[in-house]
């Protein structure tokens, strides 16, 4: 560190005014392991940005060492470098690495990938397979042909994510042979073959977990490796560790463990909602033990009004009997807070009440649609449905937020949004950083490359930025369609290269993968603009500026509302809810929990639903099923109503 000044650890305070509570504000100076377990709200993730300020403001994570933090979603990770950007100075904030445990094993793999012994070295542009379905598709199509001896295999492997799971359980070692009479194991070394060994155009094809155990395989086997590895990071944060799976804690082991590295996890067992996706039962304690982590409890919720702290500290006990009794923070008043269960005849009705609700709430509480959430257990376009669709009529958004995230999760997404942002605005500091970081990214550039190369880039990208605004404001002028939009954004791919951006991605890499998201971005591009007609508030738009969200539980996870609609508290919503009562339960937590003032759960006595036969079908709805959901809600003093349909003008 050679211009900015240091400041002393005992005068260093919190930023953005916030203060941390003792637990935490220790967390963020201790020198050792730490695991955090505290419930929602409590400020885990804000905890970890703090500390990220202060181990780089204080020098206690000095140059050229950095800061690794662990993500589970795309969101989440950028989300935290967000905070650490806007509060800590450039210079420092270069050594905060936010990326999901998926990017993290990646990069691994894609750095030392020619480390690797031929028998498990993928193809250097391998694809990566995202869905179930394409792995099934492989499977389907070649071990007929490289394996004739398994031709029932579909017998033994019954579902996509069975055959998605059975790739997890190979072990990369050389005992491999032992299990020759085991089909599971013989049909799970094939699949790796067959992935791994370039049927499909001389390219391998690995899921995620296939790349995580790579990496960890790569980092065993050669220390070297692990040790620049290890040198690179000084400390280690993992956020919502309550779903580290066991390939991912497997890596982090290798990682980490023995090494100087101070981690600090932080999590709630309450909200594990991934044992599905593998989350480990009780990582928690696995990680104290393994990493001698000290357990440090956190006692104040920063999201949720009094009332519903009430509740969440109810349901916590019937999850977990020794929870922590949570407190509401002082920014409250005592009776602050809604929670209410709203039972309907059928869905239209259920859909014309809440419509007015949020009509009213958004003229008379001047709440933002996008502070308004609604969640559902499954299927949220046929819960959603109707809701949606009376909502527009009132001149209201509600979108599947699905679709949205996967697409602004995409790389050359963000890339291309940002561009036009910055062309069309005249301020834009961090889109511009967004652009330039994607541009020196493709163009292989880092603090080695030579000024003279950077500066020349940036001039390249000021010509480009005057004659595109020319180009963006005649789009509005013209007929804005499909070939109009394309063409506008053929111009920045161009800028770009094409084929830098595939080289440089290799998600892109492959077939039409990078011409599939562009068209699917053409289109929202398209439709938008041609309602807001404005180029900042079509990109706003697309962002989620206007809408109401509509998502699952799982999609809510680690985000914030002021107002939850739970649409369908209903047993075919929890249709696995005998088989998987605690998960489900959890489930329900995480929805309730994240609200800051006001949560709606709705009932309805019929509504439409997908049938066995996969076909949508108006059917009536029992509770039987989730009686302890509605208990627990009594107990809590949650009221059941049965609200006055009012008519809509
Ligand atoms: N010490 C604090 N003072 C004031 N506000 C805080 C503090 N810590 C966190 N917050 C705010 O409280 C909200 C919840 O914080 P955060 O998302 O970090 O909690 P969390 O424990 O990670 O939540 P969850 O587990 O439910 O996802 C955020 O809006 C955050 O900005």
């Amino acid at each position: 560190m050679n211009t900015l000044s240091l400041i002393n650890p005992d005068i260093w305070k919190e930023k953005d005014g916030i203060l941390l509570e003792k637990n935490a504000i220790d967390t963020v100076k201790s020198l050792t392991n730490n695991i955090v377990i505290a419930g929602p709200g409590a400020g885990k993730t804000e905890l970890l940005a703090q500390k990220a300020c202060y181990l780089l403001e204080t020098g206690s994570c000095s140059a050229p060492q950095k800061i690794l933090a662990i993500s589970f979603k795309k969101d989440s990770a950028e989300n935290l470098t967000n905070r650490v950007e806007k509060r800590c100075e450039k210079e420092l904030s270069r050594r905060f690495e936010s990326m999901t445990y998926d990017t993290f094993a990646k990069r691994i793999l894609d750095q030392f990938r020619l480390g690797l012994d031929e028998k498990y070295r993928p193809s250097k542009n391998y694809k990566v397979l995202l869905k179930n379905s394409d792995l099934a598709e492989i499977a389907d199509k070649y071990i007929p042909i490289c394996y004739p001896d398994y031709p029932s295999w579909r017998l033994i492997i019954r579902r996509n994510d069975e055959l998605s799971n059975l790739l997890c359980n190979k072990i990369l070692a050389s005992q491999s042979s032992d299990y020759q009479d085991n089909i599971q194991e013989l049909l799970s070394s094939a699949m790796w073959n067959i992935l791994l060994k370039k049927v499909e155009n001389d390219e391998s094809a690995l899921t995620f977990p296939m790349i995580s155990k790579l990496s960890d395989y790569l980092l065993k086997e050669n220390r070297y490796i692990r040790k620049a590895l290890r040198l690179t990071y000084s400390h280690v944060f993992l956020d919502e560790f309550q779903d580290t799976t066991d390939i991912q804690y497997s890596l982090l082991k290798t990682s980490f463990l023995g090494s100087k590295a101070i981690l600090t996890a932080v999590g709630d067992e309450k909200q594990r909602i991934m044992v599905w996706a593998r989350a480990l039962k009780g990582v928690f304690n696995d990680f104290k033990k393994d990493f001698l982590a000290e357990e440090k409890e956190l006692f104040l919720n920063h999201r949720s009004s009094p009332k519903l702290v009430t509740i969440q500290n109810i349901i916590s006990k019937s999850l977990e009997q020794d929870s922590i009794e949570m407190k509401p923070s002082d920014k409250w008043e005592e009776l602050d807070g809604t929670c209410e269960i709203w039972a309907f005849q059928n869905s239209e009705e259920e859909a014309a009440c809440l419509a007015g609700e949020v009509v009213k709430w958004i003229k008379e509480e001047s709440i933002e649609p996008r502070d308004i959430c609604i969640i559902v257990k499954q299927q949220e376009d046929i819960y959603g449905e109707a809701f949606k669709r009376i909502l527009a009529e009132q001149g209201i958004q509600a979108r599947e937020e699905k679709e949205y995230q996967e697409l602004l999760s995409e790389d050359i997404v963000q890339f291309i949004l940002n561009m036009i942002i910055l062309t069309a605005t005249n301020k834009a500091p961090e889109s511009r950083k967004v652009v330039v970081d994607f541009l020196f990214y493709i163009n292989g550039f880092d603090e080695s490359t030579k000024y003279e190369l950077l500066y020349n880039l940036e001039d390249e990208l000021g010509i480009f930025i005057v004659d595109f605004k020319k180009r963006l404001t005649n789009c509005l002028i013209n007929t804005i369609d499909l070939s109009s939009i394309e063409c506008i954004i053929s111009l920045i791919i161009d800028f770009t290269n094409k084929r830098k951006i595939k080289k440089s991605f290799p998600q892109y890499s492959r077939g039409n993968c990078l011409n599939e998201v562009i068209q699917n971005l053409i289109k929202k591009i398209t439709i938008t603009l041609q309602l807001r007609k404005d180029w900042k508030l079509c990109i706003d738009d697309i962002y989620g500026e206007f809408s109401i969200p509509m998502m699952t539980i799982h999609k809510s996870k680690g985000l914030e509302y002021d107002t939850v609609i739970f649409v369908g508290l209903e047993d075919a919503a929890f249709w696995n809810f005998n088989n998987n009562s605690e998960e489900d339960k959890r489930a329900f937590f995480v929805a309730l929990s994240r609200a800051k003032k006001r949560v709606i759960f709705t009932a309805s006595k019929m509504r439409k639903i997908l049938n066995k036969r996969r076909n949508i079908e108006e059917q009536e709805q029992s509770v039987q099923g989730i009686t302890i959901l509605y208990k627990i809600l009594k107990e809590a003093g949650v009221p059941i109503i049965r609200p006055v349909v009012q008519k809509l003008i």
